[in-house]
């Protein structure tokens, strides 16, 4: 397995204008973008096209118009040897109720061309690596969600790919599953080496579990960042300041001090967000708090969050990405 794990890859997507049309619909509007090794977050709205990308890229369905290569090979001519590469949680349930989840995985092994005790070993090892403990042995259909969504990954994963798609991993989780979900997503990179490309729709989950984002918006590219990059910190120091004498008003008292040495400022509950226009204002802001005997709890850069880079002044997600949600 695993054949090219040695090589260095600078890239394991690259698209040049990949286009799918359906008779009705431009599902895929002349996308281009690189995809680096690491976990790679692919965003957009419901029908903004992440689907229909994935399935193009493992040769699944053929393109319109354009190209793309994944791990070196062609997605037009190479479909049988990407799949062999590259694993895929599809979005919808596609498991057998009556089966168990270390039969059904077992299977997907042995599919994948794994010899008999290979494929039982990495079974095993990937059933307990997705936290399916003894329920393994029961049959699905008798499974919660999220213990089906982890059968999904482990069939993924089974045949040790260099790669995985995974397709709405968290789609019906509650909040405790989801972040189990995207720790485990997170491992299989940092722990196993295997690069991902997940899709969401919900933005605020791309920051923790991703090194790089793609927003995709009607099928055309709206963003290809890093994540860092994406989150760089701003120019705005937030502030809590407390009145050592017991005082209430602390906050209040701050505000009008900082507005009176002419900085901008904004509270919000205890927190005082003063525009940061250059390295002076630490000083003004250390100077006007001593000055009126208030104690400094916290002074700090703030950093932008994904979520509110799509997020206009006024509050609203701007374009037509607004059905992403934070
Ligand atoms: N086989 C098909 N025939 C016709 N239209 C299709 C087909 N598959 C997808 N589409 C359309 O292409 C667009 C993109 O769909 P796609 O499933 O790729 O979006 P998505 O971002 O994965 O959204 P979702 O999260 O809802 O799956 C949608 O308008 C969808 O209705």
């Amino acid at each position: 397995m695993n054949r090219d794990r040695n090589v260095l890859r600078v890239t394991t997507i690259s698209i040049q204008g990949l286009t799918k049309r359906y008779p009705r619909v431009v599902a895929l509007d002349q996308l281009t973008v690189d995809i680096s090794p690491g976990v790679t977050g692919l965003v957009g709205a419901n029908g903004a096209g992440k689907s229909t990308l994935i399935k193009m890229l493992l040769g699944l369905i053929r393109p319109t118009d354009g190209t793309a290569s994944v791990l070196g090979h062609d997605i037009r001519r190479d479909g049988p040897a990407i799949r062999t590469l590259v694993g895929y949680m599809p979005e919808h349930d596609c498991l057998p109720p009556d089966a168990s989840a270390a039969e059904f995985v077992m299977h997907m092994a042995r599919m994948s061309g794994l010899p008999t005790g290979a494929a039982r070993e990495r079974t095993a090892d990937t059933l307990r690596h997705v936290g399916l403990g003894e329920e393994r042995y029961r049959p699905i259909g008798g499974y919660s969600t999220g213990m089906r969504q982890r059968v999904k990954l482990a069939q993924a994963l089974v045949h040790d790919p260099e790669l995985v798609f995974l397709d709405e991993p968290t789609n019906g989780l509650d909040p405790v599953g989801r972040d189990d979900m995207l720790d485990l997503i997170r491992k299989v990179h940092t722990k196993f080496g295997i690069s991902v490309v997940v899709t969401s729709h919900m933005l605020g989950e791309l920051e923790r579990t991703s090194d790089h984002v793609v927003v995709l918006d009607g099928g055309r590219l709206a963003k290809s960042e890093t994540v860092t990059a994406l989150t760089a910190t701003t120019h705005t120091l937030a502030v809590e300041v407390l009145d050592p004498s017991g005082g209430t008003d602390a906050t209040e008292t701050a505000r009008a001090a900082f507005a009176s040495a002419d900085l901008n400022v904004r509270v919000d509950g205890r927190l005082l967000y003063v525009a940061a226009t250059d390295d002076s204002t630490v000083d003004v802001i250390r100077d006007a708090i001593a000055g009126h005997d208030l104690g400094l709890v916290r002074l700090q850069r703030e950093r932008h969050t994904i979520a509110e880079l799509f997020t206009s002044r006024d509050g609203q997600t701007q374009g037509s990405v607004n059905d992403v949600h934070a």
